[in-house]
């Protein structure tokens, strides 16, 4: 009976999990971010292509394993370090894009602010009102335009690229911006909260293949910074009068006013997570600016 018990209690003990500590519950958070963002950079490149390549290579590799194909095996072996190589070559602009998206993401996002305004929004109801308004007097007209709202990551390094604007968004001053043969109708206006910061900004093109060949430069641009940054573009095309939104590296075509102003409301309200972040960010604050006085009493 005894030797029963030991041998049930040694198997048990061997079923114990390792001591699990924070930093792996950390380990495997940071492993999950950057795999998930890994697969999402390669779906939306030429990387995908290569991708799907790599995994005919690799069931390759596996079956020539249960085989035992030694030659095959002895040449794959051989040519994984050339192919390393090559990768970094054929796919230079892209690991480029991707090291320099890195070092630009903010450390803080926007709603950690150094003001104490207690908004929730990132824009008023009457921005969400002009802009709603102008997109479809633009698209009626069939003057093309291209706006870049800002969310949590900065578009400075776009605003950069254009003429400094800094003024409160109205519907008037947009389609006056965008007027035909005016000179700050071409390229792409930036948006930060009620104000227009940049007109005639230059957008990165996206080099998403699966995207439609209808689609030219000004759409391609609109999808291509929002799979860098997390902003929204509202697309007014020159040649359908069609409004589009493009948004996480998609693009939603030909949208009616009810769901162009639908969106732009779920863009303005601060997320909760952000919300309770900025709330226990402002006690911080309070508290930090209590003590401070008290140390000057
Ligand atoms: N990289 C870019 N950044 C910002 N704006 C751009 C960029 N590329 C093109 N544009 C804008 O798009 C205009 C050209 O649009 P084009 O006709 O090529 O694209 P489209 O997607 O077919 O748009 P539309 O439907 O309005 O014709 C340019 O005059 C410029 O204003």
């Amino acid at each position: 009976m005894e030797t029963i018990v030991e041998t049930i209690s040694d198997y048990f003990t061997w079923l114990t999990l390792p001591a699990f500590k924070f930093t792996d519950v950390l380990e495997i958070l940071i492993l999950a971010f950057l795999i998930y963002n890994i697969i999402k950079w390669i779906k939306y490149t030429r990387a995908w292509t290569l991708f799907k390549g790599l995994l005919v290579l690799l069931a390759f590799s596996v079956f020539s394993a249960i085989m035992q194909f030694d030659v095959i095996l002895w040449i794959i072996r051989n040519t994984i370090s050339v192919g390393i190589i090559a990768f970094v070559i054929l796919f230079q602009p892209e690991l480029r894009r991707a090291l320099e998206e890195l070092g630009k993401r903010n450390i803080f996002p926007k709603f950690i602010s150094l003001t104490d305004s207690d908004e929730n929004d990132r824009f008023s109801d009457k921005t969400i009102e002009e802009l709603v308004k102008a997109s479809f007097e633009l698209a009626r007209n069939k003057t093309g335009a291209l706006i870049v709202i800002e969310k949590d990551l900065s578009l400075t390094e776009y605003e950069k690229s254009g003429i400094p604007i800094d003024a409160v968004v109205s519907s008037q001053l947009l389609i006056n911006i965008f007027e035909h043969n005016t000179p700050l109708h071409d390229g792409a206006v930036i948006m930060r909260g009620d104000r227009i910061v940049s007109a005639t900004c230059y957008l990165p093109l996206s080099p998403n293949l699966s995207l439609s060949k209808e689609l030219g430069t000004r759409h391609r641009a609109a999808v291509g910074v929002s799979e860098v940054t997390d902003s929204l573009t509202i697309i007014v095309s020159e040649e359908t009068g069609k409004v589009s939104i493009a948004q996480d590296g998609r693009i939603l075509r030909n949208v009616d006013g009810g769901r162009l102003k639908s969106e732009l409301v779920k863009l303005q309200k601060l997320d909760a997570f952000a919300q309770e972040t900025k709330l226990k960010w402002q006690k911080v604050k309070k508290h930090l600016f209590r003590n401070k006085q008290d140390g000057e009493l």
